[in-house]
């Protein structure tokens, strides 16, 4: 595919900016939440990872593509991401492993992405306004009806996306003669993290976000599970009683991203909405309670409030985010429940925090 023949697209913001690109996989106009991330390489687990759910990313890697799809590196079935904004999109690609173009890829799943976008001026422009809703449109010759479809958009805060992503049935993973048995609420759960745990000798029973406590308990597990997931944390009323009453029955229970804001909110800790997200896969962690560092994996948007932690009696801090300062993990005090904002289970980053699945596991001994 030569550049020349791209069909023209742009990418509007909802303040009004525009920046212009040429067209990528499907025709037409996506909506979503425009975010960044820094990784330079993982963009098959990013785009389908279910946490990105309703929003559009700009890959601040200025190439993507280059090494192709493999059925084997995807998080969830499908592309979940609503958008790809990039530089340099590579038709060729080149690697072993893969079986495929990230084209055909986009074709397949239906992805509509702009490339050849100033991808510095569009990151620099949302560091500096803050995180908003955008489009992404072949739809060029009419930009004020454009404006008015975006303006209809809701805004991420408020929104309960983990009900669209999650599982409509439970589902099991792994192996049924495992020797730890947990039940995990689905609110967009990767699956490296369903891997990290089997792989552990754990045998999964996974439950859709409507799940109540009673029917996870029926699988008489040796711990609970609440996982990640795309939106506001806030309206999951259903997962924060869960997390409540896990909690109040002294049980084992892990939680990471969304569900340590679960875990947060259960707790009458307030999350708030950050000016931008973390995401990528070089964030410095500092633990606590072992004085390490840590480089994790992130993609967030929310976070839980220094202030509330701090004022609790019963939650502590024990992980912190060196660039910010912000709660990247707490604890409930004398209780087998921990949660962290980041992600051991990597896919795509580095495997610093894995020790974190070790503790679950030590926890549910
Ligand atoms: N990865 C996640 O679980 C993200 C949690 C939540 N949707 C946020 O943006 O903060």
């Amino acid at each position: 595919m030569k550049y020349k023949e791209l069909k023209k697209a742009i990418l509007l913001l909802e303040d009004g900016t525009i920046f212009e690109g040429k067209s990528v996989g499907i025709e037409g106009t996506t909506i979503g939440e425009v975010c960044y991330n820094t990784g330079m390489t993982g963009y098959q687990e990013i785009f389908t990872d279910p946490s990105y759910f309703g929003q559009i990313m700009v890959a601040t890697n200025a190439h993507i593509g280059n090494y192709g799809v493999n059925d084997d590196e995807v998080e969830s079935e499908g592309i979940k991401i609503a958008g790809l904004v990039c530089r340099n999109f590579s038709y060729e690609y080149s690697r072993d492993r893969s079986n495929g173009s990230l084209d055909e890829y986009f074709k397949k799943h239906g992805l509509l992405s702009i490339t050849d976008v100033d991808t510095r001026a569009v990151v620099s422009y949302i560091r500096k306004h803050g995180a908003m809703n955008a489009l992404i449109s072949t739809e060029v010759d009419n930009i004020d009806a454009l404006k008015a479809k975006l303006a209809e958009a809701p805004s991420m805060k408020g929104l309960d996306l983990a009900s669209v992503v999650s599982t409509k049935e439970p589902y099991f993973y792994g192996n049924e003669n495992a020797k730890y048995k947990v039940s995990a609420l689905d609110l967009g759960i990767k699956t490296n993290i369903l891997r990290n745990l089997a792989n552990r000798d754990c045998y999964i029973k996974v439950f859709p976000n409507t799940a109540t406590f009673e029917e996870m308990a029926a699988f008489n597990p040796d711990g609970y599970f609440l996982s990640n997931g795309p939106g506001d944390p806030e309206p999951l009323k259903s997962a924060q009683e869960v997390a409540k009453t896990i909690i109040d029955k002294n049980l084992t229970l892990f939680g990471i991203c969304l569900g340590h804001q679960i875990i947060a909110l259960s707790q009458g800790i307030s999350t708030y909405k950050m000016h931008n997200g973390h995401r990528g896969i070089n964030h410095p962690i500092k633990n606590l309670i072992t004085g390490k560092g840590e480089i994790t994996s992130q993609n967030h948007g929310f976070n839980v409030s220094r202030e509330d932690v701090e004022a609790s009696n019963n939650v502590e801090v024990t992980h912190v985010h060196l660039n910010d300062n912000t709660v990247a993990g707490i604890a409930i005090k004398d209780k087998k429940v921990f949660s962290v904002q980041y992600h051991p289970e990597a896919n795509p980053g580095p495997h610093d925090a894995a020790y974190l699945f070790d503790q679950f596991i030590e926890n549910m001994k």
